[in-house]
């Protein structure tokens, strides 16, 4: 056992090796070259055309990909984007010294043998739910198998290692991780699971801690000054913002081959443009009950977001990630704060994409999908910018709703924005309706904030109702203490009166004796306890 457990901590020693900062750029170029990922081109993506952030991209584009130079600041100050921290943390980190030269790092790293023999092996975390199952149904299957054949008995031990190594590429001795690039020797890819403007996302499970992943590579090489700061944005977004149930969980970002990584919380749902697709494809919307679930988990996202004094600006479907519980991967869905009570759906709505986040007071507005801008966005109005945030959260849950596809501009556009409801397959109440019709308000001073939102009471209809029950429960309760304390009362009050009465007190028995109150008795409330709330709300 000893043994073993230093075996374990060699490895790991090895893994945290190769996580170093040195390493996780020296062979970045050759390690992404062989990736040949087919990404789709923007004119080929669902998306509309976004003014802005076309513009800045396409001028900051490098023609010559990844080999075309990069400024010395920026891929310092990326490549130590290693841990959810500050920028401040970032900046003061990036006064280590190293190399930065490209030409120094390819002689470094000579012809080095395929990946595939070197892929270090990945741990198993035994806390993921997953793992647990597995581990319970193998030891089920073992106390079975005492009783059967042998030819049996081959078979099960067969069916164990295949669950050992359900991950799992054949267990290797230490490789040479300097020589790999840092998402090679820290991660295991498992597949792409979407393709977006900027880049594609892979799941996949990270070595040392066996948990799941998702990794976003950004398509384009942060060969120019606008490049760096958007793929920035996203970080320092993330990294300011810290937790939240609601908010996709960040955990580090580097630099490899001149492309951003950026490794998040691994969303088992897909994103909520994904479940309102299929649900279409088989003619099913949201029921009311899940859209108020909807737009109260995102409201309380979006609360925790304007709270830090920042917008996201690109609310849409598929910027709105799903996970369901429990949650095998890191830091899942349990995760949650006093807030996380409206997941009794299992279903745990989360804001993603980063990317367009600003600041509240010194906005740097990159317009996000315009069929989900705000108006006065449009007109460079920033003074209610959170409430762009609630438009176009409106939008998302009519979408959401079976309302049909949104225009990217015309009659129908602006018709949407003076607060007319698209039509839906089936109707909603009127207070729902009500209140996607205000967040949906011409002008934005009119639409609820998050907070409100988080509040209100459309959204907390359920939670209503339980709160009457209860607090009718509690009021039965505290009729019945009352009719008790009357009852008391009486009592002593005709003890009071007893003594006073002369042949009562001459012919009294033992037993009318013991009834009457004793000095320092409480007369009053004696059967009730003394520290007791009549404050019920709270529950
Ligand atoms: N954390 C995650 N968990 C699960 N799937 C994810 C996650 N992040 C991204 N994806 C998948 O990858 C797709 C693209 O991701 P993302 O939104 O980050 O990229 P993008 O380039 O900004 O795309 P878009 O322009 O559509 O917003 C998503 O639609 C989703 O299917
Ligand atoms: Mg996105």
């Amino acid at each position: 056992m000893a043994a073993a457990a230093n075996e374990k901590s060699v490895q790991q020693h090895l893994y945290f090796l190769s996580c170093g900062e040195e390493d996780s750029s020296d062979s970045s170029v050759e390690d992404w070259e062989p990736r040949s990922v087919s990404v789709r081109s923007p004119s080929s993506a669902c998306h509309t055309p976004r003014v802005q952030r076309h513009r800045t991209r396409s001028t900051s584009v490098s023609p010559a990909g990844s080999t075309s130079p990069i400024p010395y600041a920026a891929w310092r100050k990326l490549r130590l984007c290693d841990s959810p921290s500050t920028p401040k943390s970032l900046l003061s980190k990036s006064a280590l010294p190293y190399s930065s030269s490209k030409s120094s790092r390819c002689q470094k790293v000579p012809c080095r043998p395929a990946l595939s023999n070197q892929a270090p092996s990945v741990n198993v975390n035994p806390f993921t739910p997953d793992t647990v199952r597995r581990k319970s149904e193998y030891y089920k299957r073992k106390n079975c198998r005492s009783d059967d054949d042998d030819g049996h008995r081959s078979k099960e031990t067969q069916t164990s290692s295949e669950d050992e190594s359900y991950f799992l590429p054949p267990k290797r001795p230490a490789v040479p991780a300097l020589m790999l690039s840092r998402y090679e020797s820290e991660f295991l890819e498992l597949g792409r699971i979407g393709v977006g403007e900027f880049g594609a996302v892979y799941r996949c499970v990270k070595r040392l801690d066996g948990c799941m992943y998702a990794i976003k590579r950004l398509r384009r090489p942060l060969a120019g000054s606008a490049n760096e700061q958007l793929a920035l944005k996203e970080v320092y977004a993330h990294a300011v913002l810290g937790h939240h149930p609601h908010v996709v969980r960040y955990y580090s970002a580097w630099a490899e081959d001149d492309h951003m990584i950026i490794q998040n919380e691994f969303c088992d749902g897909g994103s909520l443009h994904d479940v309102i697709t299929e649900k279409e494809e088989q003619g099913e919307f949201f029921y009311e009950s899940e859209l108020r679930d909807l737009l109260l988990q995102v409201s309380m996202g979006l609360k925790y977001i304007h709270a830090a004094g920042l917008v996201h600006l690109d609310i849409k479907p598929s910027n709105i990630f799903i996970s369901h519980q429990p949650s095998s991967s890191a830091g899942g869905a349990g995760d949650s704060d006093e807030e996380d009570g409206h997941t009794s759906s299992g279903v745990v709505y989360k804001i993603g994409d980063l990317g367009h986040v600003t600041s509240i007071s010194s906005p740097q507005v990159e317009e996000g999908d315009s069929r989900f801008l705000a108006c006065e966005v449009l007109r460079e109005d920033y003074t209610h910018l959170p409430k762009a945030d609630i438009f176009a959260l409106s939008l998302t849950v009519l979408l959401a709703a079976g309302a049909p596809p949104l225009p990217q501009n015309g009659d129908e556009w602006h018709h949407l924005r003076q607060a007319h409801l698209p039509s839906l397959p089936c109707e909603l109440t009127p207070a729902l309706k009500n209140l996607l019709q205000t967040m949906l308000d011409p002008d934005p001073s009119v639409r609820p904030s998050a907070s409100a939102l988080c509040r209100h009471p459309v959204l907390h209809r359920e939670r209503a109702g339980k709160l009457a029950t209860q607090l009718r429960r509690e009021l039965n309760v505290e009729k019945f203490r009352t009719a008790m304390l009357e009852r008391e009362l009486q009592e002593a009050r005709l003890a009071a009166v007893l003594p006073q009465q002369p042949a009562l007190a001459a012919g009294c028995t033992n037993s009318q004796t013991a009834s009457l109150p004793r000095p320092g008795r409480r007369l009053v409330g004696r059967h009730a306890a003394r520290s007791m709330s009549f404050g019920g709300l709270g529950h």
